[in-house]
């Protein structure tokens, strides 16, 4: 398990290899032990008689079945005893028993999981409800303070709550298996699950409590993200998920860690009900060390997690039988109505996005690599562009795939695991990725053979949002502690169903911005019935369903820090080339690893440029590994009218886009704000 207190800050030290992996790599290199199938010379001659008996191995030191059983699992260490300098801060500050701080530790959940209109949290006990000979004492209930007397006694209030706390991978696949339905282990090690009847985000059913703060501090209206409840339906929700869970005999609790830079680290606290969602967050959190969970005290923001449970139509707000509700002040969030593991994922990082900004610390919807020399690039782009594929690279340390903060010390990976799109995944292609979905590894939505558990990376059949997620350490270079220097290169990418904008060009700082605000990507909509036209998305800051104040607030921020660091900025189209969707190809993947290689290497710097027209983009004439003839996208299709058609069309939508941004100041620089508006397509 890694252990983020390793973390040097500031020094961006390499761990060695070994370190990065986990514990199977070791299991791997000692091997299995060898069978014997003879018995060797000694024995031989020892044998006087011709018949065999089975009398070479000791017996068991047991008498009965479960005495042999009770042999099989050796308790697990009694945690450090804690020290004032080891307990330094936390609640615990005080040297306490073990059974002492188990107890504040259930009471705390207690208290996570109480109703607010009854006078105690749950009766909580720890452990497995199957396993009743294992079973601790139950933990008395957490008295809560600002009750509203109503009744004293509850059907609900004389049940108790079994807490499965931060369980291994092993022991969730142990539950996964034999209480979920659609949980199997494939024949590489991963756990497959099914997300049910979601299988991606719902950002239409998200909404954020508006309250006295968060009305003047988060950004509404037209375009935003965040649509408004009052505090009294969040309860109403909450109080649904609360009984929920409660309901339940048993909830998993895993108490973890976002951002690896220490000093703006923050504890969550995530219960729910489902062994597939506590692996999730397992994988995709930070995990604390032992001794970190012993210090844990009160976390500092709450997930309730009942997916399984919609929402009621009839509460005010309510549009579908989803809601993902988000809390500021209570630092709370509650989800009901679908168990997509990602809107956890998804719903911290827009708590990060609301956070750190007031701290002066930008948040990025970016994945993060690192050169042999120190040298980093940022990957930001809407999902599906390439932000896991490209920095998960083998000559580069992985930082991170999907959120980072970018500080006056660097950066920082919010999370501590990757989430990689596994749709048409090719061991040769992204030859990382494939390895790490082993044992650990949550595999979502994929479909497998049912006989040797082969998992079909191309079969659609539930979804064509399949993913894996894996905790960082199974890329094998990952950089842990994962913080970095400053950024050399912010690449902004983009998958161009269009096929118009070129494999890579170089941006300016009024383009970048200009870009970043924009945040374009084009998918093609239902595939399935026959050739579809690509439809443009923007999603400002490429990330817009995450991003809590307006967007320029976080494109000033960019535009400081690029300016101050002196990073350089791309724009690279990993979509179509030779046409648009249909008639196009995808860019080969080669092709944008040799650009990206190029960048990273700096040859791309000295290149030649020419100027494009409409976009006036700087695209380079040539790039080591990669036809030229590509690098201008007019080039490649064989009908140049249908080619300017499309340019033009595109650079509208792009227009379009941009008029509702044409009105605010990005920072306080208003000389900085028309040089954006004019860094646009011009036509
Ligand atoms: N030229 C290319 N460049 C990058 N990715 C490509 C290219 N051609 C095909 N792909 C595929 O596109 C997908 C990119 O997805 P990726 O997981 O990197 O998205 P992401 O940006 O991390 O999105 P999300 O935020 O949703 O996780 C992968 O499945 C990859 O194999
Ligand atoms: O959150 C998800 O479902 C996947 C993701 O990374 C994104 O959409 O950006
Ligand atoms: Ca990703
Ligand atoms: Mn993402």
């Amino acid at each position: 398990m890694p252990s983020n207190n390793e973390a040097k800050n500031g020094e961006f030290s390499f761990s060695s290899s070994t370190n990065a992996t986990s514990g199977g790599a070791k299991v791997r290199q000692m091997g299995l032990p060898k069978i014997q199938t003879q018995k060797n010379k000694e024995e031989l001659e020892g044998d006087n008689n011709e018949v065999c008996h089975d009398d070479s191995a000791t017996p068991v030191k047991a008498q009965t079945i479960d005495e042999l059983h009770s042999l099989q699992k050796k308790r697990s260490q009694p945690t450090t005893p804690l020290t004032a300098t080891t307990a330094g801060g936390a609640a615990f500050s005080s040297a306490i028993s073990e059974e002492e701080r188990q107890k504040q530790q259930m009471q705390s959940i207690s208290a996570s999981l109480a109703s607010l209109t009854r006078e105690t949290g749950p009766k909580v006990v720890r452990g497995d409800p199957a396993k009743k000979a294992e079973t601790p004492r139950v933990v008395q209930p957490a008295v809560h303070h600002h009750f509203t007397p109503t009744i004293t006694t509850s059907d609900s209030a004389l049940k108790f709550t079994h807490i499965l706390y931060n369980l291994s991978p092993a022991e969730l696949y142990e539950q996964a298996i034999k209480y979920e339905k659609g949980s199997y282990i494939t024949s590489s090690g991963a756990l497959a699950t099914l997300s049910g009847a979601k299988t991606g985000r719902s950002p239409k059913d998200k909404r954020v409590v508006k309250d006295e703060t968060t009305s003047n501090d988060l950004w509404w209206g037209k375009g935003s993200p965040n649509i408004e409840m009052d505090e009294q339906t969040f309860l109403v929700n909450r109080e649904r998920a609360v009984d929920y869970l409660c309901s339940l005999e048993k909830v998993f609790v895993n108490d973890q860690f976002l951002n690896w830079d220490p000093e703006h680290r923050i504890k969550v606290r995530i219960v729910s009900a489902r062994a597939y969602h506590s692996l999730f967050m397992h994988n995709m959190c930070i995990r604390p060390t032992t001794e970190e969970l012993e210090n844990f005290g009160t976390p500092d923001f709450t997930i309730y997690n009942a997916g399984q449970f919609p929402c009621n139509r009839y509460t005010h707000y309510m549009t579908s039988s989803t809601s993902i509700d988000l809390n500021l002040a209570r630092k709370e969030m509650v989800i009901l109505g679908t168990q997509y593991a990602g809107e956890m994922k998804k719903g911290l990082f827009g708590l990060m996005h609301y956070l750190m900004p007031k701290r002066g610390i930008l948040s990025l919807h970016s994945g993060c690599n690192m050169g042999k020399d120190g040298d980093v690039a940022l990957f930001f782009g809407l999902s599906g562009t390439g932000k896991t594929t490209l920095s998960t690279d083998h000559n580069r340390y992985l930082i991170g795939d999907d959120e980072h903060c970018w500080s006056d010390n660097g950066v920082s990976n919010i999370e501590g695991g990757c989430y990689a799109k596994c749709i048409d995944l090719a061991r040769e292609k992204e030859p990382d990725i494939w390895n790490a979905i082993k044992f650990g590894t949550v595999l979502e939505n994929i479909v497998f053979e049912e006989h040797t558990r082969e998992v079909d990376y191309t079969d659609k059949s539930v979804t064509e949002n399949t993913r894996a997620a894996y905790p960082i350490e199974y890329i094998p270079n990952a950089k842990i502690p994962c913080v970095g220097p400053h950024p050399k290169n912010v690449i902004l990418l983009s998958c161009d169903a269009f096929g118009v904008l070129p494999p890579v060009s170089k941006l300016n700082l009024a383009q970048t911005m200009y870009h970043f605000i924009s945040g374009y990507t084009a998918v093609v909509a239902g595939t399935e019935d026959g050739i579809k036209e690509p439809t443009a998305t923007f999603s400002a800051c490429f990330g817009a369903a995450f991003i809590m104040l307006h967007p320029t607030k976080y494109a000033a921020m960019l535009a400081e820090k690029m300016q101050k660091h002196g990073a350089t900025a791309w724009l690279v189209n990993t979509g179509w080339s030779g046409g648009s969707y249909g008639k196009g190809n995808r860019i080969k993947l080669a092709y944008t690893r040799k650009i990206i290689d190029a960048i990273h290497s700096g040859a791309l710097l000295e290149a030649n440029y020419k100027k494009t027209e409409i976009f006036g983009l700087e695209i380079p004439t040539e790039v080591e590994g990669v036809p030229s003839e590509i690098l201008n996208p007019g080039n490649t299709w064989t009908n140049k009218d249908a080619y300017d058609e499309t340019l033009l069309k595109l650079a509208g939508l792009f227009k379009r886009n941009f008029d509702v941004f044409t009105n605010y100041n990005i920072g306080t620089d208003n000389a900085l704000t028309q040089e954006i508006v004019s860094a646009g397509p011009n036509f």
